[in-house]
């Protein structure tokens, strides 16, 4: 069946990712006839499946059955809202009861609407365009307040919040939690010679390469002040850290922009500090930055060029 409606798309930046999750088919079906046409669509038929797509594929917006075997509407949300890469995804809920007490716990729970079975898809792609909009909104809004405009990369506000949110995570969880501090060598050096409009655009090449290489949606690249950038790996280990931080590195060097001012090398270059912090998380989160920190200096001070972890000699060029 064809939607009546075609400018569902209009006044939205892109196509949207949309998770349709439900134990029937026959319900996927209906929506996925609905939707289709505008949207790209996952889908999902247990609570299980549906955590695991959000944090791979990251939707712009979930629709949820309440009513499946085993890990129900609710219980989904709950694990979603716990998790800082999934805890603003907006969930419409699908029910086939539409008693008062269903419908307040849906929103009690977190979901921003709900739809009532047997599906109207008329109702539905309205419902879903609203939310799209919002969801599309709040995503601008954020973008504004948290990243820095000349790398696109998050900035240091979004750094800290993320910082505290993934401590707080790490003593939960009992998982480590690495550090990244990332600075480019002999910046100054770059910039006087090669002028500040080509150092900004080696901030931008280098910014890209390194999201590139991190591939874990927890992961986060974030500019922490002028020529320095963080990198926050949830639930990754010293070693894991380490090996990660040389990649990195090699990955800017093979970027091969040419620096011939640099006493690192001939071309730009970045040291790499590694700091890690293994539960019980006892100081406060400013000691991981103090020790990824103080790796950093180590970096910088054995010649550049280079990714060091803890005080013992763990250089990555040994
Ligand atoms: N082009 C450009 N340069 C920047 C920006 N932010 C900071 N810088 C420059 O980065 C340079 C950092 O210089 P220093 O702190 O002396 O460090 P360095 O020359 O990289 O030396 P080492 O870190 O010791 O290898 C300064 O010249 C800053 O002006 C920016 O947004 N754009």
């Amino acid at each position: 069946m064809k939607p009546e409606t075609s400018d569902f798309l209009a006044g939205l930046p892109r196509q949207p990712r949309l998770l349709v999750v439900d134990d029937q088919a026959i319900q996927i079906q209906v929506l996925y006839r609905a939707l289709a046409p505008d949207c790209q669509v996952l889908m999902a038929t247990s609570g299980e499946a549906a955590l695991r797509l959000c944090h791979e594929r990251l939707p712009d917006l979930v629709l949820l059955d309440v009513e499946m075997p085993g890990m129900d509407g609710f219980a989904v949300l709950q694990q979603l809202k716990a998790d800082p890469v999934t805890r603003e995804l907006p969930v419409i809920f699908v029910t086939g009861h539409t008693s008062d007490d269903v419908e307040s716990r849906c929103l009690e729970a977190g979901g921003v609407d709900y739809i009532s079975k047997p599906i109207n898809p008329r109702v539905v792609r309205s419902r879903v365009k609203t939310h799209l909009m919002l969801k599309f909104q709040s995503d601008l809004l954020r973008d504004m307040v948290f990243v820095d405009p000349l790398t696109n990369s998050y900035n240091r506000r979004y750094f800290d919040q993320r910082l505290a949110m993934e401590w707080s995570r790490a003593r939960r969880s009992g998982a480590p939690l690495s550090l990244l501090m990332i600075d480019v060598d002999h910046f100054k050096a770059y910039n006087d010679h090669y002028g500040h409009p080509a150092g900004d655009q080696a901030l931008r090449e280098v910014v890209r390469a390194l999201t590139r290489h991190l591939q874990r949606p927890g992961d986060t690249v974030a500019r922490y002040g002028g020529e320095e950038f963080a990198c926050l790996l949830p639930e990754t280990d010293h070693n894991a850290a380490l090996m990660l931080a040389d990649r990195l590195e090699l990955c800017v060097r093979e970027l091969a922009l040419p620096h011939a001012f640099s006493g690192a090398a001939q071309v730009v270059t970045v040291s790499v500090g590694v700091g890690t912090a293994t539960p019980p998380l006892e100081d406060g989160e400013q000691s991981l930055v103090q020790d990824a920190d103080a790796a950093l200096y180590r970096a910088k001070h054995g010649g550049r060029g280079r990714a060091l972890g803890r005080a013992e000699p763990q250089s990555s060029k040994a």
